[in-house]
């Protein structure tokens, strides 16, 4: 089958790499293709955040760590490391929704925990360099015969003009080409810093003034960040930096030296449940697969072949 796939963030790449391998025909329209798009902007770690339901996010969630895990050991040009570390709280909690999902999940020792800092969850995940993996989706995409092409549409219309099979990952462009008015932007900023001041990564969202997170990369690190519900800016603050630097500092070895090196806003694109789901229309179909808020890369691998899956059920 010829699939037209709208998007070419982290979701259409792998939605693209998926049809192809199960023999379909793909061609990717793009109104801004990597470096440019949101998911360049992400930290990126496997995490499910702000990102629901919780039990079909499990299920794509687990699987995606598998595959990014293989890929971690199989194709090092991926830009994939597995990273020990730590996410930590200042109140007793319980074990999360999502702890199955890692094999190595264990409750944190008191010696791994920031100064102050009374409980933690201890685990491993892929860590992955997106400025690296997404020109590395692009070329496997290539290779498997797809092409990638940087056009705009305003609505499946266009799309459907060229081919009855329409794959949707346009994130917050929702909106416009399918009329989603349930998609929101969750604003977020995020430090690039050099050289990278730990090697375990650390995840603070109860700091009282903001959340904070260090996630240590093969040559740089990321230091974030925020979450800004509804702002849909992309235009980076100067007293937002100074803050995830405060933020940060007790989380990093005391004494730690380095330099901010790039400053980036992104839009995670939120909505109320990620939608993965086939719409039929006659002979027409639309799978979308979009709204994955803070874990459109945690969730990537499971939801492009639910993708494959749904295309098999729905096109003829
Ligand atoms: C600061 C920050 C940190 C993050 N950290 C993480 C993390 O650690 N882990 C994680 O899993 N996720 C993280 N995320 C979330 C992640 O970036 C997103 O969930 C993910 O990038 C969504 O990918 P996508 O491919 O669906 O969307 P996008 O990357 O936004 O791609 C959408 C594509 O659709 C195209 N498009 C839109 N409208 C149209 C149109 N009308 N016509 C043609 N094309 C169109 C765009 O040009 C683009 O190519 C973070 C996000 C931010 C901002």
């Amino acid at each position: 089958m010829f699939i037209v796939i709208l998007g070419s963030g982290v979701s259409g790449l792998t939605c693209g790499i998926r049809l192809l391998e199960a023999g379909h025909s793909v061609e990717v329209w793009a109104r801004e293709l990597p470096p440019r798009t949101t998911s360049d902007v992400a930290a990126a770690v496997w995490y499910p955040y702000r990102a629901w339901p919780q039990e079909r996010v499990n299920v794509w969630a687990k699987r995606t760590y598998g595959v990014l895990e293989s890929l971690s050991r199989e194709r090092p040009d991926a830009g994939i490391l597995m990273i020990p570390g730590v996410e930590v709280f200042r109140r007793h909690v319980e074990d999360p929704w999502w702890r199955d999902s890692v094999p190595d999940f264990r409750r944190a020792r008191p010696d791994e925990l920031p100064p102050g800092l009374s409980e933690g969850y201890h685990f491993s995940a892929p860590v992955i360099e997106m400025p690296r993996y997404l020109p590395f989706l692009m070329e496997r995409l290539r290779k498997l015969g797809g092409r990638i092409v940087q056009r705009e549409v305003r609505s499946l219309e266009e799309a459907w003009a060229r081919t009855p099979v329409v794959v949707n990952c346009t994130a917050l462009g929702a909106r416009e080409v399918v009329g989603d008015e349930t998609l929101f932007p969750i604003r977020g900023e995020v430090l690039r810093v050099t050289p990278p001041p730990t090697g375990r990564f650390i995840f603070d969202d109860e700091c009282e003034q903001g959340i904070a997170y260090v996630i240590p990369r093969s040559r740089d690190c990321i230091l974030g960040g925020t979450v800004d519900e509804g702002n849909a800016s992309l235009v980076p603050d100067p007293e937002v930096a100074r803050g995830i630097l405060e933020r940060n500092a007790p989380l990093l070895p005391p004494g730690a030296v380095f330099e901010v090196v790039e400053h980036k806003v992104g839009l995670r694109p939120g909505r109320p449940s990620v939608r993965v789901e086939a719409e039929v229309s006659g002979a027409r179909v639309v799978v979308h697969d979009y709204g994955h808020g803070g874990a459109g890369v945690t969730l990537s691998w499971g939801c492009a072949e639910e993708v494959v899956t749904l295309v098999a059920a729905h096109a003829r």
